[in-house]
């Protein structure tokens, strides 16, 4: 169990409109103990002074968060605070990367240590799955782009494929849209559907954690408004991590928010409190647009 306390109330006025969305609007969770004080009682994933480099570039500084299960985590800050690395070294994306590593400090989930020398990344990053800002569907068929992954996990039975192929879609929000040509290809839909078929194929694999790093940084409006509308759907079965430069998104979709600069993490708390009574004067500055 974790708190993390405020210690200087302050309040912003253009934070408290940020804060008007869904996530602002839900009854105070019972994560709230007291006034902006947050207890997460029920982490999945356990960060504990994780140290990051890139070669000799350390790019996070002895970050401990908790992410709490079936909930909505966002991270913030300005550009090059560390963001997409932590959301990276929660599956090991970044083991992708050449020089990149973990210099210090653990990430559990569940209580295992993912960076453990006998942990299978393969399967790590089935339940710890993926969204990317740029939707990247394969040059296959709305239906090849979920059903390509099932395959290789060994699922040849073409009922079975059928049926998780239309869950997956259904949990997409993307079923009605498409169901008349699944056997067309997926580069031929909108943005926003190309995005949704991204998290089809993400929850296809049944990960019980989503990864989304700025998943409508490349999306208008109307296709932002879907893709938040689903992470809000999406909440009650998977943990969701989301980046986002939009705070607007972060105050609406997210449950906690965790605020970094600089490879450091500020400030963590409960979204609605962050945003309307930051504890830090960096997360004040950044949430009511002063800086970043
Ligand atoms: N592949 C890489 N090789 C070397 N340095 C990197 C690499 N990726 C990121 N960095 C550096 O690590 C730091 C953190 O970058 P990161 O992309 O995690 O930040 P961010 O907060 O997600 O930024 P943005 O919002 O611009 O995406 C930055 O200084 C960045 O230059």
């Amino acid at each position: 169990m974790t708190l993390m306390e405020s210690t200087r109330p302050s309040s912003s006025s253009s934070a408290a409109a940020l804060a008007a969305g869904p996530a602002a609007s839900r009854p105070a969770s019972a994560l709230v103990a007291a006034h902006a004080r947050v207890i997460v009682p029920n982490p999945i994933i356990d960060i504990q002074g994780l140290d990051f480099s890139y070669g000799s570039h350390r790019a996070l500084h002895e970050i401990s968060l908790q992410i709490e299960a079936k909930r909505v985590t966002a991270f913030i800050g300005p550009s090059g605070c560390g963001k997409s690395t932590l959301l990276r070294c929660l599956n090991r994306m970044n083991d992708l990367i050449d020089g990149a590593r973990v210099t210090g400090g653990s990430i559990r989930i569940h209580g295992a240590d993912i960076n453990a020398p006998a942990v299978d990344v393969i399967e790590l990053r089935k339940r710890v799955g993926m969204v990317f800002q740029k939707s990247n569907p394969f040059p296959k068929s709305i239906y090849e782009n979920i059903a390509f992954g099932l395959r290789l996990q060994g699922i040849k039975d073409r009922g079975r494929l059928d049926e998780i192929v239309e869950k997956s879609l259904r949990g997409a929000a993307l079923w009605d849209e498409v169901k008349d040509r699944l056997h067309l290809s997926g580069l031929g839909l909108s943005g926003g559907q190309q995005q949704r078929l991204c998290i089809a194929r993400a929850i296809a694999v049944e990960p019980e954690i989503i990864l989304m790093d700025e998943p409508c940084s490349a999306l208008d409006p109307l296709a932002t408004a879907k893709i938040e509308e689903l992470i809000q759907e999406l909440r009650a079965r998977y943990t969701i991590v989301i980046v986002t430069h939009n705070m607007q998104q972060a105050a609406r979709v997210s449950d906690h928010t965790a605020f970094f600069y600089l490879g450091r993490l500020i400030e963590f708390g409960v979204t609605r409190d962050l945003f309307t009574n930051p504890a830090n004067a960096q997360t004040e500055a950044y949430v009511s647009g002063r800086f970043g």
